[in-house]
């Protein structure tokens, strides 16, 4: 599939579409969350890309919903499933099922639908849906610790193209790339030319590590899975309550997940812990070792009565010598004890194994009040611990990045999975709340509706009646006051729109023939002025004109009359339904005027007719499933007929009574 081709996508979204990694296939499947993975590319966009690509694929020309009041039907059909989703991605991947008059798209959602159906909606694994987001790319990630090396000005640009996370140097020699290993914990020199030269530090000769990026930024891989761990784990979750079939071993992602840090350390490493604790608390080490000493050696003096002979002590004097001398002649057991509790206190703080050796020459052999450490040592050994730690976190970075990458693509498989659940639930949920069966989809023209019940109307949907209503060709939808003519098209067009969308209807059974085109025109509020009155007309004009077997369509209209006079407009209703007639268009028209229209009309039109079945205390009751072929009789003749039964009058209803007839 050209991308360009796709109504939507022009050349700018499709540099950004060739950004993923199977754009075409995102395209084809409709997999809004994988488009929307596409750079600059929203879930809203997403979605409308998919429609376009899914409309390009069936070679269907859009327009189902040709009025207002259809798309506000499609509209309030959809805010049905979207309102059952738990992701936002479940409710932008609904977007993309849209009426079609195309049968290969219908079939295609209908096969999905009907499989969804299948579903049972689990409130453990709603619950577990709840943190299922798609995965996310991480926002640039910088390491401060490696430098990428090179000889080449053209490596130097393939390399900062390649890994943009680390900076690139350009050396000249062996002695430069000394000079970076000074800074640098590591240093991949890029140059087959460097291979065998000695240097001091982490230095690596590594020409293909363009090639694989992640062995010199792990972090790559590991910022992923650590931007994405909840997320994931929550896809494993619904898996498992669902009892989904996972892409991969749960246990081992979940484990390798459970050594990630939030911000893409590894964690649970005791080595590293270690390494690390023993970086932090070096300074304080030192000084708690020294006053250790310290105070060990000023309880020795303290108790210590010190000898000296008048000669010795003249020839210190002499001499200039410090108290460390006496310190060196009379106490030199008790320093040498003092300085080994120091190391001892050092060593054991830090935890310290290779590196004891360094940390006992931290405090020297050499008598002095009060003990000191040599910072020089201490230097040194915060270099040596420093070292090992970034080693260490580089090797396990590097190892657990490289379980993780395997398992990249299972991972977003996995989520993919969770999120499609979602949708999938939504539609169960939607058939289960509203009682629906999938609709019979015919070539023959018509609606007939068993037991049909608009989630729609403005009752608990358990007190909606049930609708029994077909139709062919033209008719008048004739009825009381109130007594649910809006509603019943309402349903027809619902059911209508669902059955085009591949999607289950709200009733005990439905067969809706294939249309191109649903134009379905509400009740306008008061007459129209001459302007709008031509422009409604001039519609009616060119839908009528447009009708052709190859492109069916339904026409459903709400009170037309309300435009203009009644006289004027039962003419014009009648002319409208004959034409419609003549090209076996579907349409019902909703009137008060079914009479006057039906006299008007040169040939027969079908009236049907929502009944009163009479007035209990001053209430309408009303058979809500139109009655075929019967013409209803209007509210204000079911009054005059109720006082002319009571009976208390001069013959004055009953009179007036006889005029309906
Ligand atoms: N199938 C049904 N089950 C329960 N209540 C219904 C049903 N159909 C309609 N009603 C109720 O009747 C009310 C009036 O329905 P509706 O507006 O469809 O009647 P109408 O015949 O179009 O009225 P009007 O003649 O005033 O245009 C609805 O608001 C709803 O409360």
């Amino acid at each position: 599939m050209e991308l360009e081709s796709v109504p939507g996508v022009g050349a700018k979204t499709a540099a950004a579409l060739r950004e993923l990694d199977d754009p075409e296939a995102a395209l084809r499947d409709g997999d809004v969350a994988s488009l929307a993975r596409a750079p600059g590319i929203s879930e809203g966009r997403a979605a409308r890309i998919a429609r376009g690509a899914i409309r390009a694929e069936h070679d269907d020309p859009g327009g189902f919903a040709a009025t207002k009041r259809a798309r506000e039907i499609h509209e309030d059909a959809l805010a049905l499933l979207t309102d059952r989703t738990v992701t936002d991605y479940a409710a932008k991947r609904l977007a993309t099922i849209y009426p079609s008059g195309v049968r290969s798209r219908i079939e295609e959602v209908r096969a999905f639908a009907e499989a969804a159906m299948e579903r049972e909606p689990d409130a453990a694994v709603l619950d577990a849906l709840s943190a299922v987001e798609p995965l996310a790319e991480p926002g640039d990630v910088q390491v401060r610790d490696r430098c990428l090396a090179t000889r080449d000005a053209e490596r130097y640009a393939d390399a900062q193209a390649a890994i943009p996370e680390v900076s690139v140097e350009v050396v000249d020699d062996a002695r430069q790339l000394a000079e970076l290993a000074r800074s640098y914990s590591t240093v991949v020199a890029l140059d087959e030319a460097f291979a065998g030269v000695d240097i001091e530090g982490d230095v690596r000769v590594e020409p293909d590590a363009l090639e694989e990026p992640a062995s010199v930024v792990p972090e790559r891989v590991l910022t992923f899975f650590a931007r994405n761990r909840d997320r994931i784990r929550a896809a494993a979750e619904v898996h498992r309550v669902a009892d989904l079939d996972a892409p991969c071993d749960l246990d081992t992602l979940l484990s390798a997940l459970d050594q990630l840090d939030e911000d893409g350390s590894v964690s649970g490493d005791e080595e590293l812990d270690r390494l690390a604790t023993a970086v932090d608390d070096l300074d304080a080490a030192v000084s708690t070792a020294e006053s250790v000493a310290n105070d060990h050696l000023r309880e020795a003096i303290e108790e210590q009565d010190v000898t000296i002979e008048g000669t010795d002590l003249l020839s210190l004097v002499e001499r200039g010598a410090g108290v460390d001398s006496l310190l060196q002649r009379e106490l030199a057991d008790e320093y040498a004890a003092a300085v080994e509790k120091a190391r001892d206190h050092l060593v054991d703080a830090l935890a310290l194994r290779d590196m004891e050796a360094t940390a006992r020459r931290a405090f020297p052999d050499e008598p002095a009040y009060p003990v000191e450490h040599s910072e020089d040592v201490v230097a040194r050994l915060r270099e040596e611990l420093t070292a090992a730690r970034d080693q260490r976190a580089t090797r396990r970075k590097r190892a657990l990045a490289d379980d993780l990458a395997e398992m990249r693509e299972d991972a977003a498989a996995l989520v993919d999975a969770a999120l499609e659940l979602d949708v999938e639930l939504a539609i169960a949920r939607f058939a289960a709340d509203f009682d629906c069966t999938m609709p019979d989809l015919t070539e023959s023209e018509g609606v007939a509706i068993e037991g049909g019940r608009s989630p729609l109307l403005d009752v608990p949907f358990d007190e909606v009646e049930p609708v029994d209503y077909a139709v062919e060709g033209v008719t008048v939808l004739s009825g009381v006051n109130s007594g649910g003519k809006t509603s019943t098209l309402d349903l027809v067009a619902l059911v209508t729109t669902l059955a085009h969308m591949g999607l289950p209807v709200p009733a005990e059974s439905a067969r809706v023939g294939r249309v191109s085109e649903l134009h379905y025109h509400a009740k306008t509020q008061g007459t129209l002025d001459a302007g709008a009155f031509e422009a409604t007309l001039r519609e009616f004009g060119g839908l009528v004109t447009d009708v052709s077997a190859d492109r069916p369509v339904m026409v459903l209209v709400d009170e037309l009359e309300s435009i203009t006079e009644p006289g004027a407009a039962a003419t014009i209703i009648a002319g409208i339904l004959e034409s419609l007639s003549e090209r076996e268009a579907t349409a019902v028209f909703v009137s008060h005027l079914a009479e006057d229209i039906r006299d008007a009309a040169e040939s027969d039109l079908a009236v049907d007719g929502i009944e009163a079945e009479g007035l209990v205390d001053g209430e309408l009751r009303v058979n809500r499933s139109p009655v075929k072929g019967k013409l209803a009789r209007s509210t204000p003749e079911l009054i005059v007929e109720k006082l002319a039964d009571d009976g208390d009058d001069d013959g004055f209803y009953g009179d007036l009574l006889s005029k309906f007839e």
